[in-house]
């Protein structure tokens, strides 16, 4: 049975919407995975490590025959074909995949958190995989995507997130 999932993908170096389109490309050549729907680019300032440059953002929605930790392997090879090089913790990448969602599993590898650890404070996350899908729930605690953005959104504005 092929699985929903949503990937994040990011970039903040070199040619950046070429970067993600690239990655969706790769990712549609994986065993067994379709893209279904892809949100809109969105130029964002960057979360973490404020002293780099703005990253183009995107959420994708992917049906895969893939169990969860082959998907991130390769994802994982595409990010270093890509040419990946630096691992450093929210520092600049040519291409970040993040697997969001996975189904309706709450997965807790070493190597793979799932539902993204981070994805609910993150508006570059929530705006795109909101525009993909307005009815999400997220499968561990049940909270609608609609009420976590406007959580984030009442504490952070929406400034740092325009679509391109
Ligand atoms: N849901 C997930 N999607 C992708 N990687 C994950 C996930 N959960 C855990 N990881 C692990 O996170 C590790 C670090 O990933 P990465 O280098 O992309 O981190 P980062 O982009 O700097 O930070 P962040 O994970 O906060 O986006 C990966 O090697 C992977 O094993
Ligand atoms: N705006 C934005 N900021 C980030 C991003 C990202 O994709 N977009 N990725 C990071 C590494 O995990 C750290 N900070």
């Amino acid at each position: 049975m092929k699985k929903r999932v949503y990937i994040g993908l990011g970039s903040n170096c070199g040619l950046k919407q070429e970067n993600l389109a690239v990655a969706r490309n790769k990712i549609t050549e994986l065993e067994g995975t379709r893209i279904v729907k892809s949100s809109s680019l969105y130029l964002t300032a960057p979360w973490g490590r404020t002293e780099q440059e703005d990253f183009i953002n995107q959420v994708i929605e992917i049906k895969t025959a893939l169990e969860p930790l082959a998907l991130l392997q390769d994802l994982q090879e595409i990010e270093i074909k890509m040419g990946r090089q630096r691992q450093e913790k929210w520092g600049p990448r040519i291409i970040d995949l993040d697997i969001l969602l996975f189904g309706d599993e709450v997965l807790d590898f070493p190597e793979l958190k799932v539902p993204h650890p981070l994805m609910r404070q993150r508006l570059f996350v929530l705006v795109p995989l909101q525009e993909v899908n307005a009815e999400l729930i997220f499968p561990d605690d049940g909270a609608k995507i609609k009420e976590v953005l406007i959580s984030v959104l009442a504490r952070e504005g929406n400034k740092k997130i325009k679509r391109v």
